[in-house]
């Protein structure tokens, strides 16, 4: 039903019913389950204190996936698609006047993990939107306080001039100039020749300032005068923790022309003040200074934010955002419009699963049906009111220049605009104030996105999932196996501060947001909780089978049937939800490796590290994912094996529960040769098989690999060591 007015529409899925007919099924499994573990805790039949041991952790283990498995009916109840139809905008938006201002931030924190170049071509190719570019700001805002970062940008202000007539006027789709000439369907004509070699000069100066690691005075003397003041401010006791802050408008709306005379957008450098003994909250403070010195500037009632290596991959994105906007019926409490997290360079298999299908695909539709999808921290519209609270109550800000009703009357280089930004930019403008608690984004947690989200949910606030089947954003991800798991490490640590704080989703978030927003945000904030049950099961079934104990009942009992279906039951709907989300069979093999890997390596050590911030023992800190590869890393990542190379702690549980898997099965397959009955081991030697198929990467890794990627020796010897351990203090254990 396509209304030739409708702005968007939204779609129940098909599979909801189904879906809800399985919960009741599986739910009656379930406590079959847990029938069947309070009777044999309550009535044991010879108990040892090894059977008690292992009853109560696989008692424990069970609960925990039985909550996580309630939390994940969350996101099947009411699955929802919507779509928009901007073609029915225009009725609405006649005028480049028409349409609302839009403030668009970029962060980017530490230029040697982030490359300035790619900093630059995400500037470019959102300055390139099919947009009115006065309507059009770009603030970049950079916690490394880096002089390459912001000539890259300025290069990026000069280039634009030709970049966007070009991209204009050829109707380009990727406005990234790197994936454009990248791309291969490129037909070379003249004007492509010319605004290539343009590009290669712009990128040869970046490149060049990067390698040598400073601002050489021939390339200070070729920027324009007034802009090459900026780098003075570089003094010889500036660094990236205790600096001024540094504010440059590189481009100007009405003031700065492209070569086709139009107007070029606004693109402003900002670096906030850092001082060694100020907390500055990490990306949610950048985004808090963003919030204010946008506003300041030219206070868009909508905000994009973007991470710094998240190009816009279609220029007509904020058209299909609009037509959530611009719905009368819907804006008023309509927080923001959520694109998924797409990724290029992805290998065929997607090895290390980062395509987070579940995370960025299948639960937002999920969250879609109910007050909307959680907040992902980049490729997201915001409504810039949502920062001031719920939307039927307001806070004002303590300087009226910040508040989302201001009119900004005067230009954006005016001398007093100016110097507020620099005063809203200060370490210690927020100090007393309610920014970080009850407006902007929310401190407190290393996943503020995920933490800001659910806090505005809370306030009654709406979100919508918008999944274009052209992606709107790409983004890069992580290709070595340590930077993954160092990745969700800090994840796990951001989710436990919120799911272990008073603002937990099941207490607070029960009571602000209703049931099943409660439960869908507490599958992620318990995430890290997976790491006992899978431990459990990595290890006890396995360890036990090599001391000759059964923990499963024998295959030919009818309770046996029942873990079948559970493990089948769970897995199969994975699987099915997956290959519908247009995943690939191999894809879904591997994104449930990952999740298992994921599991031993970020959730265990995160949860130590959570503990450690508590104790006092170390800081806690936003370890920015590492954005530069060398080529031989690139290669063996495209032939799809996994890089270890880097003897990280984090590979030990990894390569300890490889190892015991293995003996256990071998073990095993020994005993049912010697004679013991198959009927009574079955079930342990499924868990161990799998075990073993699923660490075969890590097997090839510690045996068979000799280029940079294999497991380091270091991390065999002590994996192999404390497996033995670990199975000495077990059978020691099981013997008393
Ligand atoms: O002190 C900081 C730390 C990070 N960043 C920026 O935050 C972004 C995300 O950092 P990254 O290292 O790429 O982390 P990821 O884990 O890849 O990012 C995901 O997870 C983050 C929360 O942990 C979210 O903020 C991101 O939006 C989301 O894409 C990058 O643009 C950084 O430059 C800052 O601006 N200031
Ligand atoms: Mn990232």
């Amino acid at each position: 039903m396509k209304s030739k007015t409708a702005l968007h529409s939204s779609t129940p899925l098909s599979r909801r019913i189904p879906n809800r007919l399985f919960a009741l099924i599986y739910s009656a499994a379930i406590s079959a389950l847990l029938y069947r573990h309070a009777t044999t805790l309550l009535r044991p039949a010879a108990p040892t204190f090894f059977s008690l041991f292992t009853s109560f952790s696989m008692l424990a283990a069970d609960l925990i996936l039985a909550f996580m498995w309630l939390n994940s009916q969350a996101f099947r109840f009411n699955p929802i698609e919507s779509h928009p139809f901007p073609e029915n905008l225009q009725q609405l938006l006649r005028l480049p006047e028409d349409f609302p201002a839009l403030d668009v931030f970029i962060c980017t924190a530490d230029a040697s993990k982030e490359p300035p170049l790619t900093v630059a071509a995400t500037a470019l190719s959102v300055m390139a939107y099919e947009y009115p570019t006065e309507k059009l700001s770009i603030y970049v805002s950079d916690d490394g306080a880096s002089e390459l970062t912001l000539f890259a940008l300025m290069e990026a202000a000069e280039f634009g001039k030709e970049w966007l007539p070009f991209c204009k006027a050829n109707r380009v789709m990727d406005r990234c100039p790197e994936s454009y000439f990248g791309s291969g369907y490129v037909s070379f004509s003249e004007e492509t020749e010319k605004i290539k070699e343009k590009y290669e000069y712009m990128k040869t100066r970046v490149e060049d300032v990067v390698e040598k690691g400073y601002i050489g005075d021939d390339y200070k003397t070729s920027v324009a005068a007034a802009k090459a003041k900026a780098f003075g401010k570089w003094g010889k006791d500036f660094t990236s923790l205790d600096h001024p802050a540094v504010i440059e408008v590189l481009s100007q709306s009405g003031e700065d022309k492209d070569a086709a005379s139009c107007s070029m957008p606004n693109l402003v450098y900002v670096s906030r003040q850092k001082k060694l003994t100020s907390p500055h909250h990490f990306k949610a403070g950048a985004l808090n200074v963003l919030l204010r010195v946008s506003a300041v500037m030219r206070n868009a009632p909508i905000i994009l934010t973007l991470d710094c290596d998240m190009i816009s991959n279609d220029p007509s994105t904020p058209h299909k955002m609009l037509c959530y906007f611009m719905d009368n019926s819907a804006n008023s409490n309509l927080a923001y419009v959520q694109f998924p997290n797409r990724f290029h360079g992805i290998n065929k298999r997607d090895i290390y699963a980062s395509e987070f299908k579940r995370v960025y695909h299948i639960n937002p539709i999920g969250f879609n049906g109910l007050s909307g999808p959680d907040y992902f921290g980049t490729g997201t519209f915001f409504n810039r009111r949502a920062f001031f609270s719920g939307p039927s109550s307001m806070i004002e800000p303590r300087d009226p220049e910040l508040s989302p009703d201001h009119v900004v009357k005067k230009a954006i280089d005016d001398q007093a605009i100016l110097e507020l930004t620099h005063l809203v930019a200060s370490c210690d403008y927020e100090e007393g104030s309610m920014w970080g608690s009850k407006i902007g984004f929310r401190y407190g947690s290393l996943v503020e996105d995920y933490y800001t989200g659910f806090r505005l949910h809370c306030e009654g606030w709406k979100s919508v999932f918008c999944n274009p089947s052209r992606p709107a954003f790409l983004s890069e991800m992580p290709i070595s196996l340590n930077d993954v798991v160092t990745q969700t490490k800090r994840w796990t640590v951001g989710l436990l501060e919120v799911s272990l704080s008073k603002y937990s989703p099941l207490t607070f978030g029960r009571r602000f947001m209703g049931a099943l927003m409660a439960h869908g945000y507490s599958y992620y904030a318990f995430g890290p909780f997976w790491s006992f049950p899978i431990t459990v099961y990595a290890f006890l079934p396995q360890i036990s089978m090599l001391i000759n104990i059964s923990i499963f009942p024998k295959a030919s009992d009818p309770w046996f049937s029942l873990y079948i279906f559970l493990f089948v039951g769970a897995y199969g709907q994975d699987l099915v939800e997956f290959v519908l989300a247009e995943g690939t069979l191999q894809r879904w093999w591997n994104d449930q490796r990952m999740w298992v890997i994921r599991v031993l390596t970020s959730d265990l050590f995160g949860t130590l590290e959570y503990i450690g911030n508590h104790l006092g023992i170390y800081a806690r800190g936003f370890n920015v994912t590492n954005k530069i590869n060398d080529d031989e890393l690139r290669r063996r990542y495209d032939e799809g094996k996994f890089e270890f190379g880097v003897p990280s702690p984090m590979f030990v549980p990894l390569s300890t529960a490889a190892i015991i898997n293995a003996a256990a099965l071998m073990g095993g397959l020994l005993q049912v040769v010697k004679g013991r009955e198959l009927n009574e081991l079955l079930g342990q030697m499924v868990v161990a098989g799998f075990g073993v198929v699923n660490s075969w990467p890590v097997y090839e890794a510690m045996v068979l690999r000799s280029d940079g990627g294999r497991m380091p020796t270091k991390i065999t010897f002590i994996s192999l060591v404390l497996a033995w351990l670990i199975f000495t203090l077990v059978s020691t254990i099981a013997k008393v």
